[in-house]
C-alpha cells in the first residue's frame, strides 16, 4: 500500500498542489511585510520611501529642481523627512524648530562626519566644515578681522573701485551692442575682492580683456560635484576606482589648490619682504596675515615657528578656500538674483533708480559738489567722470540712507537665498520643538530657499518679490527674526560676513542701477543649479544701455 502511494506522489516539487502551503506562508509574509511598511508610512512627511534605497529614485528625478521640490512638501508639513539608503535627511521650515537647532541646542547640531566626509576634497578644515575647537579658533581670529575699522575702510574703498572696474566694462559693452553674462562679471569682480580684501593679492580677473580664468571654472565643477555626493550612493566607489565625477573632481581640485598655494606663496613673500624693509608696521593686517600669524605664534600663544595647528601651507589653503567661498560666490549669486528680479519687475527697478538720483542730488549738495553733466552718449570721458562722482559720494555711512536698496537685496535674499539649504549633522537622538523625533547619525536641514517661501511665514504673498514688506510706516527698513529670514543662518554660528557683503552689493548695485538699465537676452533660461550655492545654471546674458 505505502508504495502504491509512493507511486502515485510526484517526483518533481513542481507539482501544483503538493507545496502549495510553502507558497501561501510567502505570500502572506510578503503581504504582511507590505502592511507594516505601509502601516509604518501612515505619519510620513515627505516622499514615499521603498526598502533599502529609501526615497532616493523619487529625489534623483528631481535633483535639478530640488529647491522647488522641497518647497512642495515643506508647504504641506513644516517638517518633512527624507529616507536614503544610509541615513535620512529630516529638512525643517518652521521658524520654532530653526531656532532650537541653530541655538537652544547648537551643541547637538555640530556639522557632523557625514558633512564633513563629503565636504572635506574641498573645504578640508576650513571654518565651514570645522566644528568644536577648530572651528572655535577659526571664528575667533576671523571675528578680530571683521570687526577692525581698518578692514570696514579699506574694503569700501577695494569695492569702490572694483565696481567703478565692472562699469567700465559695462560701458563699453553697451555702446559695442554686446552681449554680457552678469553673473560672470559678478563672479569675477567678487574673486578679485575677497583676494585684494581678505588676502591682500590683486589677481586682476575684472581687467577690461576679462583674462581667461581656469580656477574659477575648477571651483565651481568641484562645487558641483561634492554637492551631488550628497545623493550618488555610489560616489566612495567612483571615488576608488577614479572614474566619473570623481576623476573630474580630482582634477579640479588640482587646479583650485595651485591657485590656492600661489596665492599663499605671494602673501608669504610680501610678509618677508616687510621684515626685511623694516616695514612691517606699515603692512596691511588682512584676514589671511592674521592666520600666518597665528600659526607662528602658535595656538596656545606660546610662540615658534609652524607650532599651531594653522602653520602649515595646508591649513593655510582651507583658510583661503574656505573664504573665496564665503566672499565671492554668495555675494555674486545674490547680485545676479537681484539683477533678474529688478530686470522682471521694472517698477521696483523704476523706483531704485528715483531713489538713486534723490541720493545723489542730496549727497552732492552736503559735499558741496558740483555734478558734472554725464555728456552725449559716446562722450565716455564725461560718463566715466560722472560715475566716478557718484561713486566718490558712496561710503560705508552713506550707504545707510538707500532704505530701498537695503529692502531689495534683503528681498531677493528671502526668495533666492544663496545657501538654499545648510544641513546639520545629530549628535544624540532628539525631539524638535514640533514633536518631530530625530535620530542620532543622521542629518537635519534648515531650508531658507523654502523659508521665504512659505506662506505660514510670510502670508499670503510669500511668493511674490515685493521690496516694501521690508519698510516700516516710518520708512524705515523693517528687520526680521533671523530663526525666519535665514539667509545668513543664526545662532553662534552666523555669517560673519554679513555687513561687509552688504556693504559691497549696494555699493556695486548703486552705480549699477543708478547708469545703467538692463534686459535679459531673448531666450535666455534663468535656471539655478544644483551645487552648495544657489547659482545660476546657464548665467544671466543681458543687453546692457547706459540710462542717464
Ligand atoms: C550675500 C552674501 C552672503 C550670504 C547670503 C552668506 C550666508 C552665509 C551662511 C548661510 C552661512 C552659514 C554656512 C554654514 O553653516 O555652512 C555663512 C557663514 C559664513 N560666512 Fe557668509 N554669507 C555671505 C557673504 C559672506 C562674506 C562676503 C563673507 C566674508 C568675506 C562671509 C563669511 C562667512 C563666514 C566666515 C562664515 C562661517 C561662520 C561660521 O561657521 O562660524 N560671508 N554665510
Amino acid at each position: 500500500m505505502e508504495e502504491e502511494e509512493a507511486h502515485l506522489m510526484p517526483a518533481t516539487p513542481f507539482f501544483p498542489l503538493a507545496g502549495l502551503h510553502k507558497y501561501i506562508a510567502i505570500l502572506l509574509v510578503v503581504l504582511s511585510c507590505v502592511l507594516v511598511h505601509r502601516w509604518s508610512l501612515r505619519k510620513q512627511k515627505g516622499p514615499r520611501p521603498w526598502p533599502v534605497i529609501g526615497a532616493t529614485v523619487e529625489q534623483l528625478r528631481n535633483y535639478h529642481r530640488m529647491h522647488d521640490w522641497l518647497v512642495g512638501y515643506l508647504s504641506r508639513h513644516n517638517t518633512v523627512t527624507v529616507d536614503m539608503p544610509f541615513t535620512s535627511y529630516t529638512y525643517i521650515a518652521d521658524p520654532v524648530n530653526v531656532e532650537h537647532v541653530l541655538k537652544t541646542n547648537f551643541t547637538n547640531y555640530p556639522k557632523g562626519d557625514v558633512y564633513r566626509s563629503y565636504m572635506d576634497v574641498l573645504l578640508g578644515d576650513g571654518i565651514f566644515n570645522a566644528d568644536g575647537e577648530l572651528w572655535r579658533k577659526q571664528r575667533k581670529t576671523a571675528s578680530f578681522e571683521f570687526a577692525s575699522k581698518n578692514l570696514r575702510d579699506f574694503s569700501a574703498f577695494v569695492f569702490r573701485e572694483y565696481s567703478l572696474k565692472l562699469s567700465g566694462i559695462l560701458s563699453q559693452a553697451s555702446k559695442a551692442g554686446k552681449v554680457v553674462d552678469m553673473q560672470e562679471l559678478y563672479m569675477r569682480m567678487t574673486l578679485d575682492s575677497i583676494c585684494k580684501v581678505g588676502f591682500g593679492v590683486e589677481i586682476g580677473t575684472l581687467s577690461p580683456d576679462l583674462p581667461e580664468n581656469s580656477f574659477a571654472q575648477a571651483f565651481d565643477a568641484a562645487n558641483i560635484i561634492v554637492t551631488l555626493r550628497f545623493i550618488d550612493p555610489l560616489w566612495r566607489v567612483k571615488r576608488f576606482f577614479h572614474f566619473g565625477s570623481e576623476a573630474l573632481l580630482a582634477q579640479s581640485i588640482k587646479l583650485v589648490d595651485e591657485f590656492t598655494y600661489s596665492v599663499i606663496r605671494r602673501r608669504k613673500a610680501e610678509i618677508v619682504e616687510a621684515r626685511a624693509s623694516g616695514k612691517q608696521e606699515k603692512m596691511k593686517h588682512n584676514i589671511l596675515s592674521r592666520f600666518i600669524e597665528l600659526g607662528e605664534v602658535g595656538d596656545d600663544g606660546s610662540g615658534g615657528c609652524g607650532g599651531g595647528s594653522f602653520g602649515d601651507d595646508k591649513s593655510l589653503r582651507d583658510v583661503v578656500l574656505n573664504f573665496v567661498i564665503a566672499g565671492r560666490d554668495t555675494t555674486a549669486t545674490t547680485l545676479s538674483w537681484f539683477t533678474h528680479m529688478a530686470m522682471s519687475h521694472p517698477d521696483v527697478s523704476e523706483k531704485l533708480r528715483r531713489e538713486l538720483c534723490a541720493f545723489e542730488s542730496e549727497r552732492a549738495r552736503e559735499e558741496g559738489v558740483v555734478l558734472v553733466p554725464c555728456g552725449g552718449p559716446d562722450d565716455d570721458k564725461a560718463f566715466a567722470a560722472r560715475v566716478a562722482q557718484f561713486a566718490g559720494l558712496l561710503t560705508y555711512d552713506s550707504l545707510g540712507k538707500l532704505v530701498y536698496l537695503h529692502a531689495c537685496v534683503t528681498e531677493t535674499l528671502r526668495l533666492y537665498p544663496a545657501v538654499p539649504q545648510d544641513p546639520k549633522g545629530i549628535l544624540e537622538d532628539d525631539v524638535l520643538p514640533d514633536g518631530t523625533k530625530v535620530r542620532a547619525g543622521g542629518m537635519v536641514t534648515y531650508v531658507p530657499y523654502s523659508m521665504g517661501r512659505m506662506e505660514y511665514n510670510w502670508g499670503p504673498d510669500a511668493a511674490s518679490f515685493r521690496p516694501e514688506r521690508w519698510i516700516n510706516e516710518d520708512g524705515a527698513f523693517r528687520n526680521a527674526s533671523p530663526f525666519k529670514f535665514t539667509a545668513f543662518q543664526a545662532g553662534p554660528r552666523i555669517c560673519l560676513g554679513k555687513d561687509s557683503a552688504y556693504l559691497q552689493m549696494k555699493m556695486a548695485l548703486a552705480i549699477l542701477f543708478r547708469f545703467y538699465s538692463f534686459q535679459l537676452l531673448e531666450g535666455h533660461p534663468v535656471q539655478y543649479r544644483m551645487m552648495t550655492i544657489l547659482s545660476m545654471a546657464h548665467g544671466l546674458k543681458v543687453r546692457v544701455s547706459r540710462a542717464v
